[in-house]
């Protein structure tokens, strides 16, 4: 497989502060990676510079050329604001957006394809439901459900299974591994070491700089745990980038 997104020398940070640096490799299409470390590790802040939320800060990210409506994005539970006066389907249907544009309209083919989605994350009859309404499970089943009408690529997930029910998650993670065998590139940040042992082959461990990087076992051995929960002793958030530091 090809190279999907490429990092080099990569620094990522804010008002100069570096959060991620020295990360350098490549993640190929139809990757399956697990982005693990400890809280502050950076791990979201890389997620944002994949999305290209975030320009590096020093080294680059390639994307091979990759359209960025091709990218669909899964912020955290906590950055979504809930009160936003909208329905299930409504909600849904922003998934669309991207392809179709903001006043593209809907026919009766989209209408199809977003209750399609709907039912494929189990939320039938919640279509008419004020997002503000639903239970964390839901909410994460309606994100789901307008990820699937993105038909991007690359998915981009923030700890997308934090604090649901176990039916939930494997409702979810099935949904994971669809999306793996369509060929997408998936890549999650999560804390749930069993999960990811058993569902993602390919693990980056995230100390700000990467400890790790390879088949899932591997990454998160012993050694590097210990590696990882060392450098998150010694952060400093008021740190320079190297360049500027030396
Ligand atoms: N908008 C921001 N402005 C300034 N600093 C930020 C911003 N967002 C994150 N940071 C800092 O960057 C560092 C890395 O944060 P990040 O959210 O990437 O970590 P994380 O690994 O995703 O953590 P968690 O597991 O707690 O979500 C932290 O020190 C955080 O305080």
């Amino acid at each position: 497989m090809s190279a999907q997104i490429s990092f080099r020398n990569l620094t990522l940070g804010y008002e100069r502060h570096p959060a991620v640096h020295h990360l350098s490799g490549e993640v190929k299409q139809g990757a399956l990676l697990a982005i693990c470390g400890a809280n502050g590790a950076g791990k979201s802040t890389l997620l944002k510079g994949i999305g290209g939320a975030l320009k590096p800060l020093g080294g680059s990210i390639d994307r091979h050329g990759l359209d960025p409506r091709e990218i669909a994005y899964l912020p955290q539970g906590a950055e979504i604001d809930r009160s936003f006066p909208i329905h299930v389907y409504d909600m849904v249907s922003m998934g669309l957006w991207r392809r179709a544009g903001l006043f593209g309209g809907i026919g009766r083919a989209d209408r199809t394809k977003i209750e399609h989605a709907i039912a494929a994350v189990g939320l039938e009859g919640f279509e008419t439901r004020p997002i503000g309404t639903l239970s964390g499970g839901q909410m994460q089943r309606t994100l789901f459900a307008r990820l699937l009408l993105q038909d991007a690529r690359v998915i981009l997930l923030d700890e997308p299974f934090t604090a649901l029910d176990a039916k939930t998650v494997s409702d979810l993670v099935d949904l994971v591994r669809r999306w793996h065998g369509e060929k997408r590139t998936v890549i999650a940040v999560l804390h749930d070491f069993d999960l990811v042992r058993a569902t993602f082959p390919e693990t980056l461990l995230l100390a700000r700089t990467p400890v790790a990087w390879g088949p899932t076992a591997e990454a998160l051995g012993p050694e590097n745990l210990l590696k990882a929960r060392r450098l998150g002793e010694s952060w400093r958030d008021d740190a320079l980038p190297c360049s500027d530091a030396a």
